[in-house]
């Protein structure tokens, strides 16, 4: 192996170290992969068309991604401080804020997406 096949299997090695240390230390990212999961399962139940599930697998990535940033940040604002600080505040709020608008936006969706199969499903439409 050449070293820039060895160096890229090697980031990817540490990106699923990172993933993984991330799933086991926060529970937020086991509830929204949980969730993503039971979403997918529905969609597929549901018989969603392709599109609608490409759509919906993007905002579960979206959330799960704003989590994974949202822990890297946690931990280097404690990795600088375990001081109060305003600038620790702020890092960390705006971080699970970038958290809050992605699973805003993909409940929003989902809603959407799933009104209609729902209804047809319930026998109501
Ligand atoms: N060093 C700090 N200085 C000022 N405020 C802080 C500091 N550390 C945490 N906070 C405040 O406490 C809140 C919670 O911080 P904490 O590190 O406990 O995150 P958390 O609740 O564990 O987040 P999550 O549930 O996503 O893991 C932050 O959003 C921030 O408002």
């Amino acid at each position: 192996m050449n070293s820039r096949k060895q160096k890229l299997s090697t980031s990817f090695r540490h990106a699923l170290e990172g993933i993984l240390v991330a799933f086991k230390t926060q529970r937020n990212i086991r509830i929204h992969v949980t969730l993503g999961i039971v979403v997918i399962v529905a969609a597929l139940y549901l018989g969603l068309p392709p599109r609608d599930i490409a759509l919906l697998l993007l905002v579960i990535s979206l959330v799960i991604a704003a989590e994974l940033v949202n822990t890297a940040i946690e931990a280097v604002v404690d990795l600088v401080t375990s001081e109060w600080h305003a600038l620790a505040k702020m890092a960390k709020d705006t971080a699970a804020g970038a958290v809050l608008v992605s699973a805003g936006f993909a409940v929003s969706i989902g809603l959407i997406l799933f009104y209609r199969p729902v209804m047809i499903w319930l026998g109501l439409y």
